[in-house]
């Protein structure tokens, strides 16, 4: 049986969170706290949890939300108050309970039920209960170990040199028939080499553009990229440095790490559950025989949080993670596209079990780059972070032997430790005098952003009839999305939970799949007659200094929000 471990009462929190401590950055070697979360079943376990770990705190089948929250939030608030930057990530076999301990059991995420929400939604609304805070949120989804943004229709986010071209081979290109099987140099190896198909053309034309940026910024006719085709070649010290979009702060201190993804700013509870609503049904889902609303992506919610008292301000952020479970195929008994899906999330967990490895043998080379989710969960490891893991398991003897294999991970991640710095708070004069420079900055970049080549429709490379046809089909697909949106959110509050899908949300989502290729399909397509793309990408000029103003036009909402 597992043992019964009462868990301590939620620390109070300190008056002030603007103290003398936070004022000067101070940093610490801490060790990963681990919590044990069983899930409850019909059928007990024998196993004895303590025989192979000693957790920070064990979570009985028993434990409701509140007391999950106080056991594990209330360090890592505490933490937060004190300056640290903190994340928890909830780890373990696939229906163990992740998302349930992350945002709560399905169709629970409603301003009348908070008493079932998880971790996510109490720590958002116990930090906006706090008049001094402003936070920002954003969310990115690892699916197939690439990168989308949630809060922006999923879109493709570049992580390391996995990026939007991988994305548009995996999501576009089918191939079958003759060209099934072979392998070649184009299009990721997907097609034969010498292939002129639109998805190759595209993938050279994107490569010749990457050759040419390269060799401009060797000629010192631009500056280094930091971002856009491999945010992690950004060069420090002649090193290449891992470490995703760091922007700075007036501090000096590092702000917060993106990779291009849109932040959304959170002003009241309701913001907060549409916020964890829009995140939770835009993920990747399935059902299988140990789940039947089982997540097939990891999903990273970043939270920023501005906090400014006493003419002081302090920026940190809390990263909140709902890894995909871990599954034996043989067991959830998945086949076709799920058991593919599988298949990656157990590729991207044992990679991060390389990263724990390394780290508690305290080796001198950690794999960060073996996947997209090592590579955006660095600085959970590496970082100045202080971090909790939530390692889900249960109870039912069946799951025995997955048990054994989480606890083990757990007790790997007890060993690791985490330089955890304190960030530094910085005046509010100096805020404001960034606010001022920041609209000057943004107004400058956008006339310069008019200069450049934007890209889009080449009206001149195709007859008019088609330049209208895809204009009316871009506008379609909109108010497909929006109205896919809509019947999500009604059927969710509905308590359908995620796997809600009525048949019209069925038939617009396929019919929006459908669209969405058509036109994907016709932007890279070449015009026969005149033998010119339809589509020009936007130069990598443009690209850069657009990515640019999105970044200052998300830390101006931030610190005006
Ligand atoms: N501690 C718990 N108490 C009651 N019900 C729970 C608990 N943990 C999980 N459940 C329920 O078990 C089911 C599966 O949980 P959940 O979807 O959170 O698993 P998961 O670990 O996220 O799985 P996957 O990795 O496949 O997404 C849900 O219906 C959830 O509400």
């Amino acid at each position: 049986m597992f043992p019964d471990v009462s868990p301590p009462p939620l620390p109070a929190r300190r008056k002030s969170r603007t103290s003398s401590t936070a004022s000067s950055p101070s940093s610490s070697y801490i060790n990963i706290t681990v919590g044990v979360r069983v899930r409850p079943s019909k059928v007990p376990s024998s196993l004895d949890l303590t025989s192979f770990i000693t957790p920070h705190h064990i979570l009985m089948p028993s434990t409701t939300q509140d007391v999950s929250y106080a056991t594990l939030a209330g360090p890592v608030l505490r933490k937060l108050e004190q300056g640290y930057s903190t994340s928890i990530v909830a780890y373990g076999q696939t229906g163990s309970g992740k998302t349930h301990t992350i945002f709560g059991p399905p169709g629970s995420l409603r301003s009348d039920t908070p008493s079932s929400w998880g971790l996510m939604p109490r720590i958002l609304s116990e930090l906006l209960s706090s008049p001094s805070n402003t936070l920002s949120a954003s969310a990115v989804e690892v699916y197939q170990d690439l990168a989308y943004d949630l809060l922006d229709n999923s879109s493709p986010l570049t992580v390391g040199s996995k990026g939007r071209n991988q994305q548009s081979v995996t999501r576009n290109v089918a191939v079958a028939g003759p060209l099934a099987g072979k392998q070649g140099k184009s299009n990721g190896g997907a097609h034969p080499a010498g292939c002129y198909c639109c998805y190759c053309e595209r993938a050279k034309m994107a490569k010749q553009e990457e050759f040419k940026r390269m060799m401009a910024e060797r000629r010192g006719e631009i500056p280094p990229m930091s971002k856009g085709v491999d945010p992690f070649k950004a060069r420090k010290g002649g090193k290449v440095s891992p470490n995703v979009d760091k922007r700075r702060t007036s501090g000096g201190g590092t702000e917060y790490a993106t990779v291009g993804e849109k932040l959304r700013s959170l002003r009241n509870l309701e913001d907060v559950l549409d916020l964890c609503r829009t995140v939770e049904l835009s993920r990747n889902t399935a059902s299988h025989d140990l789940n039947d609303r089982s997540s097939r992506s990891h999903c990273l919610v970043s939270v920023h949080v501005l906090t400014s008292e006493g003419g002081r301000t302090l920026r940190t952020k809390c990263l909140l993670v709902d890894l995909a479970g871990s599954e034996r195929i043989a067991k959830s008994k998945v086949e076709g596209v799920r058991k593919s899906q599988a298949i990656e999330i157990n590729k991207s967990l044992t990679a991060l079990g390389r990263i724990i490895k390394s780290l508690s043998a305290r080796s001198r080379h950690v794999p960060y780059r073996d996947s997209t989710l090592t590579m955006l969960l660095k600085d959970s490891f590496s970082g100045r972070a202080s971090t909790t893991f939530v390692v889900c398991v249960s109870e039912g003897e069946e799951h025995d032997e997955e048990t054994k294999r989480s606890l083990e991970f757990g007790q790997r991640l007890g060993g690791v430790r985490t330089n955890a710095v304190a960030s530094a708070s910085i005046s509010d004069n100096s805020i404001s005098g960034d606010k001022d420079a920041i609209v000057r900055m943004i107004a400058s970049m956008k006339s310069e952003l008019s200069t450049l080549d934007a890209g889009g429709v080449d009206e001149s490379a195709t007859n008019p009839a088609a330049v209208r046809k895809f204009r009316s089909d871009c506008k379609r697909l909109e108010g497909m999305r929006k109205r896919i949106k809509h019947l999500e959110e009604v059927a969710y509050k509905a308590g359908e939970g995620r796997n809600a899908s009525s048949r019209e949300l069925a038939e617009l989502r396929d019919a929006h799949r459908r669209l969405y290729e058509d036109v994907e399909r016709v932007k890279y397509a070449v015009d026969r007659t005149t033998q010119r793309p339809f589509w020009r990408e936007p130069s990598a000029a443009w690209k850069r200094k657009n990515e640019e103003i999105k970044g200052l036009v998300g830390r101006l909402a931030m610190l005006r929000a």
